[in-house]
């Protein structure tokens, strides 16, 4: 449903976009993900004919992103959407479905739909006066309008709060299901893992990764061992022990145990003999899977927006829902 090969877009002698190919199937949900500048915005308006590509071709539904019957398979939803305040959420959908022709028995429906899918309350109040996710929601139906096959929608859930974000997310899931293909934007990888098939993603106008988002995780994380000891092993002695040559571990003391982090089977051979010779043993042996915030610093070399370094959404003091027990894999 969408084709993109050797996709360049420049703005003098910066490049915003560099040398992007992907392929999206009909009924597919396809993530883009990246920080700011990452050149996703650039990359959707392209797909929705608003940009021209200075080299490479997207194509859009069978046609050329530049053919303006394109326009006809598609709904985009821009970052930001002003509406026209003193319209109702109903008359304003009406007014975009007149300037698509739509008949009007079929447009009521159509808008009827969509509202209610979305859970649009307030529909005949001034939307100058309406919340913000509500805004964002009228806009979302509003890409609906001419029924589209290909629905590109920059940062739906930007800005949100979480039940509404719930509600884009689960709303954009009913969307593959109507056999629609979506392609979304966003800065942050938990938005999209939960309802993408596959996503790419993009770092200064490049794809550096690519792929399901399990996949990605594979390819680009990498699993710790979480070794459990009653006692302190003492790496440098280990270190000493093997000339040094102990991978990166790192101890930390968790409740009455202490949590030694190392990258190799082999590692938590070595600690496990360290904690041995000290007189103590090893209590649990726990394996952490890379979290989407790991391959996004390894990849970006920063952490998502609004993380800080070192931060850990899946990690507290003791086991936790990534971190399991050897052996349950
Ligand atoms: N019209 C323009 N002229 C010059 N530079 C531009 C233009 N449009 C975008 N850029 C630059 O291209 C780069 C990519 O921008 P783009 O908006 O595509 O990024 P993005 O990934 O969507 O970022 P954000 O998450 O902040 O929306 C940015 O550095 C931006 O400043």
């Amino acid at each position: 449903m969408i084709e993109v090969a050797g996709l360049r877009k420049t703005y003098g002698d910066f490049a915003a976009v560099v040398d992007s190919d992907f392929s999206v199937g009909e009924g597919e949900v396809f993530g883009i993900v990246g920080p700011n500048g990452a050149g996703k915005t650039t990359t959707l308006k392209i797909l929705a004919g608003l940009v021209e590509p200075t080299a490479g071709e997207a194509r859009v539904a069978g046609y050329d992103s530049t053919e303006p019957a394109m326009r006809h398979h598609l709904g985009f939803l821009p970052e930001e959407s002003p509406l026209y305040e003193e319209m109702t959420a109903t008359s304003y959908l009406r007014f975009f479905a007149d300037l698509y022709d739509v008949p009007r028995p079929v447009a009521n429906e159509r808008i009827e739909d969509a509202l209610d899918r979305l859970e649009l309350d307030h529909r005949d109040r001034r939307l100058g006066d309406v919340s913000k996710g509500m805004k964002r929601k009228v806009a979302i139906a509003r890409s609906l309008v001419n029924d589209p096959d290909v629905l590109v929608y920059d940062e739906p859930a930007s800005g949100l709060d979480p039940v509404t974000t719930n509600s884009v997310l689960e709303f954009t899931r009913e969307l593959r299901a109507a056999g629609k293909t979506v392609v979304f934007s966003a800065h942050n990888l938990y938005h999209v893992e939960s309802v993408c098939d596959r996503v790419v993603i993009m770092n200064e106008g490049r794809i550096v990764a690519r792929g399901t988002v399990d996949g990605i995780r594979e390819r680009h994380g990498e699993t710790t061992y979480h070794v459990y000891t009653d006692i302190s092993p003492d790496l440098e002695a280990i270190r000493n022990d093997h000339d040094g040559s102990l991978p990166d571990a790192t101890v930390e003391a968790v409740g009455d145990r202490f949590r030694t982090a190392v990258p190799t089977i082999d590692a938590v051979e070595t600690v496990r003999g360290a904690a041995a010779t000290a007189g103590g043993a090893v209590v649990d042996i726990r394996t952490r899977e890379p979290s989407l915030e790991d391959v996004f610093l390894e990849l970006v070399g920063r952490p998502m927006p609004g993380r800080r370094a070192g931060d850990r959404m899946d990690e507290s003091d003791d086991a936790t829902s990534t971190d399991r027990p050897e052996g349950r894999e």
